[in-house]
C-alpha cells in the first residue's frame, strides 16, 4: 500500500488537504472522495476538507512558480479558488522563502504576496459577460438581479461563477435549500455557486483610509465540488463585491471587508483592473494517508 504525506491547511476556515504534485497519486478525484469526506475524511479539529490541493512547484522560476489544481469532494477539479491560492502561497513560501508566488490556475496566472498579517491574491478581472460566465446560449446579456430558481441573482466568474443574492439577513435564509435549484438550473451550463451577501455596519478600522465609503457585508457560499456551505469562499468574496458595484449597492474604489462564517477578508475591486483578495492562512498539521487503489 503507497502512503503519501499531506499537510492540512485553511484559509479562513475553508480547509484544504495539500500535497506535492509529485505525490504518487494516480486517482486524484478517489483520494478527494475518500479524504474530504466531513464523515469519514481525514481526522483534524474539524473531519475532511473542502478540497485538496495538487501543488507543482518550480522553485528556480522568479518569482517562484506553482501550479496549482483543486480536486473537490465531489471529485471534480475546479479553475481557481481563492482561499486556495492563498493556501498555496503560504506552502510556497515555506518550502521557498519567497514571499513573492506566481500561481497558476486554469483561470490564468495569479501573483500572491505572502505578508505576515495576511497573503494578498491578485484575483484577475471578475467578468458579466455571458460568455465568461457562462451562462446558457438564451442569455444574450449579462444576469443582473434576474430572478433565478426564486431569488433575484446577479451572476459574475471571478475565476469561477457565482450567483450573488443581496438580503437583508444571511443568517434568515435557509441556504442548504435555496442554494441547489440556482446551483444546477439551467441558466448555468457548468453550474454555478451561490453567494448570500448582506450589507453590514462598519465601525472598526477594517476600512480606515479606504476611498469612498466604508464599507463591510457578511456573507454565505454554498459552493459547487462541495456541495454545501463552506466557511469561507474567496471567489465568492470577490463576486460579492463585484456584485454590489454593478447593482449600484456600492460605490468604491478601496477595501471592502466581507465577512463570511469563518473570518475576515478584505477585498479590492478597482473600476479597472485586477480585484484582489486578503487574509490569513493557518496551517494546521502534516498525515500520512494511505492511496487509494
Ligand atoms: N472555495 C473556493 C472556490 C472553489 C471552487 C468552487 N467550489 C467551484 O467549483 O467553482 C474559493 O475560495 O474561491
Amino acid at each position: 500500500m503507497t502512503a503519501v504525506t499531506a499537510e492540512k491547511y485553511h484559509g479562513t476556515e475553508n480547509d484544504f488537504l495539500v500535497l506535492p504534485a509529485s505525490a504518487p497519486v494516480p486517482d486524484r478525484a478517489a483520494f478527494a472522495k475518500r479524504y474530504c469526506d466531513r464523515e469519514t475524511g481525514v481526522d483534524g479539529e474539524r473531519t475532511g476538507a473542502d478540497g485538496a490541493l495538487f501543488l507543482d512547484l518550480d522553485p528556480t522560476a522568479s518569482p517562484v512558480r506553482v501550479t496549482m489544481t483543486l480536486v473537490q469532494p465531489d471529485g471534480s477539479t475546479a479553475e481557481m479558488c481563492g482561499n486556495g491560492a492563498r493556501v498555496t502561497a503560504v506552502w510556497a513560501a515555506r518550502e521557498t522563502g519567497a514571499r513573492d508566488v506566481l500561481i497558476e490556475t486554469p483561470a490564468g496566472d495569479r501573483h500572491a504576496v505572502v505578508r505576515n498579517e495576511g497573503v494578498t491574491v491578485e484575483m484577475g478581472v471578475p467578468s458579466f459577460d455571458p460568455a465568461d460566465v457562462p451562462l446558457a446560449h438564451d442569455h444574450d446579456g449579462p444576469l443582473i438581479d434576474g430572478a433565478v430558481a426564486g431569488l433575484p441573482v446577479t451572476v459574475v466568474n471571478t475565476g469561477v461563477p457565482h450567483a450573488v443574492a443581496f438580503v437583508d439577513d444571511v443568517d434568515a435564509v435557509a441556504l442548504d435549500t435555496v442554494a441547489p435549484p440556482i446551483r444546477h438550473a439551467d441558466a448555468f451550463p457548468e453550474g454555478a455557486n451561490v453567494t448570500l451577501a448582506a450589507r453590514v455596519e462598519v465601525g472598526d478600522e477594517a476600512t480606515d483610509g479606504a476611498p469612498g465609503d466604508p464599507a463591510a457585508f457578511r456573507q454565505r457560499t454554498f459552493e459547487r465540488g462541495v456541495e454545501g456551505e463552506t466557511l469561507a469562499c474567496g471567489t465568492g468574496a470577490v463576486a460579492l463585491v463585484a456584485a454590489a458595484k454593478r447593482t449600484g449597492r456600492l460605490d468604491t474604489e478601496g477595501p471592502v471587508r466581507v465577512s463570511p462564517p469563518g473570518g475576515d477578508l478584505v477585498i479590492v475591486v478597482p473600476d479597472d483592473g485586477p480585484a484582489t483578495l486578503t487574509g490569513p492562512v493557518e496551517r494546521e498539521f502534516a498525515v500520512e494517508l494511505e492511496v487509494p487503489a
